[in-house]
């Protein structure tokens, strides 16, 4: 075992089966069919490593995270943590994990936030003397210190996402799941909380898998990334290689009047690039690249005044990962 593989998945599966018939009757809710949520996964999170896992509703998320902290088992691979089996030795993992959930209702809002690290450690197992000495330190990680005393309720959204990741800190993990943790924050106070989660991550050499809807945050975490689509992985990588294998810029073509650049647009168009014309300037995303698209326009090539080339943001990116993968 590599010492700074931390997290470490090889074809991990999960599939719910139907409920039986004689279950139905007490079932509130039941599965008709059986549902494959995750279908062969593989990653690799090493320590210091940030790895975003990406993926429509449905795509298994919460089922990863479920597994690895033990609130159900995989029904086929493997996981481990730290060299530990995620089914067979989930006391142990869940020791060296922190969980950080995506909602406050796991914190008790009339309790301090001193109090409701005390429960959590409780729960834990943690021993009250190990307690005492770690409570004041993580409240000081996340810079919660002077709201050691606060009650819950008085707290900002921010303030509390803070506390339920010091709670996730609290037994000193080597692992951090974190399940959509600026979800209920302000975009301000979501920028500090990702800072904050960098620093540690770097101070602490912690691997980290962070789930999120919004992109741009992954973008910023400079993280690698697990993109998902029911169960099964569609890209995994850092986001450079993501951006070298996916990326398709915009191109912009200036012309000198609108009359040549519907004469361009036309004639690519004829080629099957989808264009726009916006006034002297065409806009096209083709596949293949600027000196391709301008050996298309031939008698047309020399009237271009500017090319212009715009980089896809990330969510186009995913989408077009998505999308292509869906049509091979
Ligand atoms: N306890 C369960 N019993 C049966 N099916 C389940 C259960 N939990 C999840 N599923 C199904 O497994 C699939 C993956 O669900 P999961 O919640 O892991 O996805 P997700 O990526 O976290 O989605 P979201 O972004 O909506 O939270 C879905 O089809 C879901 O309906």
């Amino acid at each position: 075992m590599n010492p700074d593989e931390i997290i470490v998945l090889r074809g991990l599966s999960k599939i719910y089966e139907p409920t039986p018939g004689w279950m139905r009757i007490f079932a509130r809710t039941h599965l008709q069919e059986t549902v494959r949520a995750l279908d062969g996964v593989d990653l690799t999170v090493r320590a210091g490593e940030i790895c975003a896992i990406v993926g429509p509703n449905g795509a298994g998320k919460t089922t990863m995270f479920r597994i690895l902290v033990g609130l159900t088992t995989s029904t086929g691979g493997a996981g481990h943590v730290l060299g530990l089996d995620v089914d067979r030795d989930s006391e142990q993992v869940r020791q060296v994990v922190g969980w950080m959930p995506s909602e406050d209702r796991s914190l008790l809002m009339r309790a301090t936030a001193k109090e409701n690290l005390q429960l959590h450690g409780r729960l834990q197992g943690m021993p009250r003397t190990q307690l005492a000495e770690r409570i004041p330190h993580v409240l000081e990680m996340v810079n919660l210190g002077a709201q050691t005393e606060s009650v819950v309720a008085g707290l900002s959204a921010g303030m509390r996402a803070r506390l339920r990741l010091a709670r996730a800190l609290l037994p000193g993990p080597r692992a951090l799941i974190l399940d959509e943790p600026t979800g209920a924050v302000d975009p301000i106070a979501a920028h500090g909380l990702l800072t904050l989660i960098m620093d540690l991550v770097k101070q602490e050499r912690l691997a980290v898998l962070i789930s999120s809807h919004r992109l741009e945050e992954i973008e910023a975490l400079q993280s690698n990334a697990l993109l998902l689509d029911r169960g099964r992985v569609k890209y995994s990588g850092d986001l450079e290689s993501l951006r070298r294998e996916w990326e398709r810029p915009e191109l912009e073509f200036g012309l000198d009047d609108p009359q040549t650049a519907n004469q361009v647009a036309e004639l690519l168009h004829g080629q099957g690039v989808s264009v726009t014309v916006d006034g002297v300037n065409v806009r096209c995303r083709p596949s293949e690249g600027v000196g391709s698209v301008l050996t298309k326009l031939g008698p047309l090539t020399p009237l271009v005044r500017h090319v212009r080339e715009t980089p896809m943001p990330l969510r186009d990116l995913i989408a077009e990962v998505y999308k292509r993968g869906d049509s091979t």
